[in-house]
């Protein structure tokens, strides 16, 4: 590699390396070292133009939003798939801010690793100190770290400039099997760079090599080795057990150095998966940095890369046999408030699932907000919007209203059958039935943090549910029901049998009211989480005495089979 000069700091050092240059020399001062009362520091985030500011000539403006800021430390990958890149597109897709350190430059496509060039330590130091003295990192991940001298100055710089997390993803191989690292980077890993990490997220092969080559062929191997590498002093294991064939579904271990936690997910069939480790990663970083907790980050993570490989499952891009997966695709889903932080799923919330309907609210003369607000100041702890009726403009306009109401309680708003309403007005999800959106393509469309309930009548349909990437079943009609004409009844039987083989929590719905919501509950069938009622809410003169005499008599059963 030859050197070059750059005369303006902004992008050399991540450029240089990427169009070949081994060294780089910057005349112009660094940021930090300007006069800040004029220049302030000011980027192009091209999601969210709330934040643009212009690189015009000398004088800049900036608003006021912080900006979450993960600061990725690895190689580059020109097939794109891995590395720098990958990290890049997956803050980007998470809408946050990446700044890159790049430890190496590979030459690697779909078909393998063709050649790597390792940068100098001195050329990592500075970019580290470019970027760590400047700007207000919130996170740094970590992927290729191809040396002991790299981690050691890795170290050195985070002690230096501490920040909130760091996590570290152990990249010793690639996908296409070529080692990337040699075996002096265990020991700077084990000693000084583990005890320092807030999460460390080896895949089987990589937990394994750090263990000492021991096999991993099971899931409880995966919790052992979790709690061997917990020893060796990060905060949080995470063991991702793509690689583990012996098990159908995706099973990750996570372990907080207290519990462990199997995250299952349905493998999605594609050759396209160059990457997923570096973006995992990244999208854990992505969160932490946006606030969420650690058990949050990796659940949003490993939902947003099994989205993002779903979305990319049919891509062809080389003539290898690993193509790289795409998270930017997940860009579609571009109505999103940007940095809000999503309020995950909890089964619980499916106790009391309220579920309004525009012909009862238009009988007792209530708007759909009205109807709402009284159910959750009852207690309802779920609703869902089943406006059959309602005119588009309309019904968006009275979800936003809802939401707000909802929100103000800390109950999630899902929308009943249109995800296209769901996307406008940024509902927390949707109910879908058998003849609606296929819940995998509203997960596509929603994206990986989005609520998606699907009803089902048999396990068949729950197990499909599962597949598709849902995460409750409504089941029923569990009693007869006039409010949906022609609805099948399954009665407590058919509730139970779907119960038992859901992956899922489920929430019970179908002639449900004070009468026999103890019956329904007291029977502690595994999953089943909560009642879903219409009539007995809606159909009343007072809605909130309805609901908070329903929550009663629901918690109290649940407690009793607890
Ligand atoms: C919680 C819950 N469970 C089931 C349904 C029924 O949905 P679907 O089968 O799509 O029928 P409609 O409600 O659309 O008539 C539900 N809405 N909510
Ligand atoms: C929407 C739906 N899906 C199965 S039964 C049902 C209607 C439930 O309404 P109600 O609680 O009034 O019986
Ligand atoms: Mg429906």
């Amino acid at each position: 590699m030859a050197s070059c000069t750059f005369v303006n700091s902004w992008h050399s050092p991540q450029v240089a390396p990427i169009l070949g240059f081994k060294q780089v020399r910057i005349l112009t001062p660094l940021f930090s070292d300007l006069d800040r009362k004029n220049q302030r520091h000011v980027f192009l985030n091209m999601q969210h133009s709330q934040c643009v500011s212009g690189i015009g000539s000398g004088t800049t403006h900036i608003s006021d939003a912080k900006i979450p800021h993960v600061l990725t430390v690895a190689g580059s990958d020109s097939g794109a798939g891995a590395g720098i890149q990958a990290d890049l597109k997956a803050c980007a897709s998470r809408h946050v801010f990446c700044s890159t350190v790049i430890t190496a430059v590979t030459a690697q496509n779909t078909v393998g690793v063709q050649g790597v060039e390792i940068l100098p330590d001195d050329v990592v130091a500075e970019q580290l100190k470019s970027v760590l003295s400047d700007m207000h990192v919130d996170v740094v991940k970590t992927g290729m770290l191809p040396s002991l001298r790299v981690v050691k100055v890795l170290c050195q710089s985070l002690r230096k400039f501490p920040v909130k997390a760091i996590v570290v993803d152990p990249v010793m191989v690639s996908t296409s099997a070529d080692v990337l690292v040699g075996p002096s980077v265990l020991a700077g890993f084990r000693e000084e760079l583990f005890p320092m990490a807030d999460i460390v997220t080896p895949n089987i092969k990589e937990a394994s090599v750090l263990l000492g080559d021991v096999p991993l062929k099971s899931v409880s191997d995966m919790r052992r080795a979790a709690k061997l590498i917990h020893d060796m002093g990060p905060r949080n294991v995470l063991i991702k057990g793509g690689d583990l064939h012996a098990s159908l579904d995706a099973i990750d271990v996570f372990f907080d150095g207290e519990e462990f936690y199997e995250l299952c997910s349905s493998r999605v069939k594609t050759c396209n998966t160059h990457g997923t480790g570096c973006t995992l990663a990244s999208c854990i970083a992505a969160e932490l940095a946006k606030g969420s907790s650690m058990l949050s980050a990796v659940k949003v993570a490993k939902r947003f890369v099994e989205t993002a490989l779903d979305y990319s499952k049919d891509l062809v891009i080389g003539n290898g046999p690993q193509g790289p997966f795409d998270p930017l695709l997940a860009l579609k889903n571009i109505n999103r408030s940007s940095y809000r932080q999503e309020r995950l799923f909890n089964p619980n919330d499916l106790l009391v699932y309220a579920v309004t309907d525009s012909n009862m609210n238009k009988k007792w003369g209530r708007s759909i907000a009205e109807a709402v607000k009284a159910a959750v100041e009852g207690g309802a702890t779920i609703i869902q919007l089943r406006e059959k009726d309602a005119e588009t403009r309309e019904f968006i306009e009275s979800a936003k209203a809802c939401l707000k109401i909802c929100h103000s309680y800390g109950v999630p708003l899902l929308i009943n059958d249109r995800v296209d309403v769901a996307l406008a007005c940024d509902a927390d999800g949707v109910h879908v039935g058998q003849s609606d959106m296929p819940a995998r393509l509203a997960r596509r469309l929603l994206g990986p943090e989005k609520i998606i309930g699907v009803s089902c009548k048999t396990p068949e349909q729950a197990e499909q549910a599962w597949i598709n990437g849902a995460d409750y079943i409504g089941c029923g009609g569990v009693y007869p029901t006039s409010t949906k004409a022609n609805n099948r009844t399954i009665g407590l039987d058919g509730l139970g049998e779907v119960c038992k083989a859901s992956k899922l929590p489920v929430v019970a719905i179908g002639g449900i009211g004070l009468s026999n919501a103890h019956d329904v509950m007291e029977l502690g069938l595994p999953n089943l989480k909560g009642v879903a009622v219409v009539s007995a809410l809606f159909d009343r003169e007072c809605i909130l005495t309805e609901t908070r005499n329903l929550h009663s008599v629901v918690s109290g059963a649940a407690l009793l089979v607890k």
